[in-house]
């Protein structure tokens, strides 16, 4: 099996291509895959598949072997891949994914600019115990004997955004796993604590569902620039310090979508030994 190893802001995966035909399923070797002694190493991994034209599947997995809806920092990845692959034609490319469709493109400056599609903010969609028509932007948490308050957004997968004075009070590792799975949440949760610094940039930091603390986290810094832009914390337009790296992230006020711009990089390409 043919693999290559890509980042976004140090949030990797191990990517391999599936043909059109191929009935697959990568689900059992995942954990193994991503395992960073005895595997590969990795947040988690992502398979696409050619449909037609510009139109990609991408599904992804998370070092745990759970398949989650969408991932952001993959998207640039996938982009990336797709164009020097020569995949497709062009520098725009449409992926198919479990929490809808997101369009990658390719910058001239190797960058890439993801149209991340519409934020999803009623509980229903999210989706968030309680009336599913109402949005939850106060959701009361608790966890270590302390009380949070979360803003909570769908970018196609489920994030709870917190924010805080004072990042470098967040006890993360501590806080993290008990919000991922608070019972107001059926499926879990993705949680980013925030530090507005500025009504254009934040700091924040991530505990990814199915993966613990990862460096960067695409889709939680789109949540994270929606809930700032709509409780008027910030613009419509942030750059979201990552421990990895930086991301550029608009909420338009033309389209309501969320383009999300930042790097992908790939690491190596190899072949696994070991037949799965
Ligand atoms: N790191 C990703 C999100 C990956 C999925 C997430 N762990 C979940 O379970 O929803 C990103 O860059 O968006």
């Amino acid at each position: 099996m043919k693999i290559s190893k890509w980042h976004g802001l140090g949030n990797d995966f191990i990517l391999t291509e599936l043909s059109k035909s191929s009935s697959f399923d990568i689900r059992g070797a995942v954990e193994r895959l991503c395992d960073r002694h005895f595997g590969v190493g990795a947040d988690g991994v992502v398979t696409i598949r050619h449909l037609s034209g510009n139109a990609f599947e991408m599904r992804i997995y998370n070092a745990d072997g759970t398949e989650p809806e969408m991932c952001g920092n993959a998207t640039r990845c996938v982009g990336l891949y797709i164009k020097r692959r020569m995949l497709a034609r062009g520098d725009e490319f449409e992926l198919r994914t479990k929490g809808g469709i997101v369009r990658p493109k390719v910058l001239e400056n190797g960058t890439v600019r993801v149209d991340m599609g519409e934020p999803r903010l009623l509980r229903g969609e999210i989706p968030v115990a309680g009336n599913p028509a109402e949005q939850a932007r106060e959701v009361k948490l608790r966890a270590d004997g302390r009380d949070f308050t979360a803003f909570c957004v769908s970018m196609g997968n489920p994030h709870a955004v917190i924010f805080v004075p004072d990042i470098e009070a967040v006890e993360l590792e501590k806080w993290g796993p008990v919000l991922e799975c608070d019972p107001q949440f059926p499926k879990k949760i993705n949680v980013e604590f925030v530090e507005v610094r500025s009504p254009g940039m934040v700091r924040m930091r991530v505990w990814e569902r199915g993966c613990g603390i990862t460096m960067a986290c695409g889709t939680g810094s789109c949540a994270t620039a929606v809930a700032g832009h709509l409780s008027g914390r910030t613009g419509s337009c942030v750059t979201v310090l990552l421990d990895g790296g930086e991301l550029l992230v608009e909420h338009s006020a033309a389209d309501n979508h969320v383009y999300m711009t930042g790097p992908a990089v790939e690491v190596f390409r190899g072949e696994l030994v070991e037949k799965i």
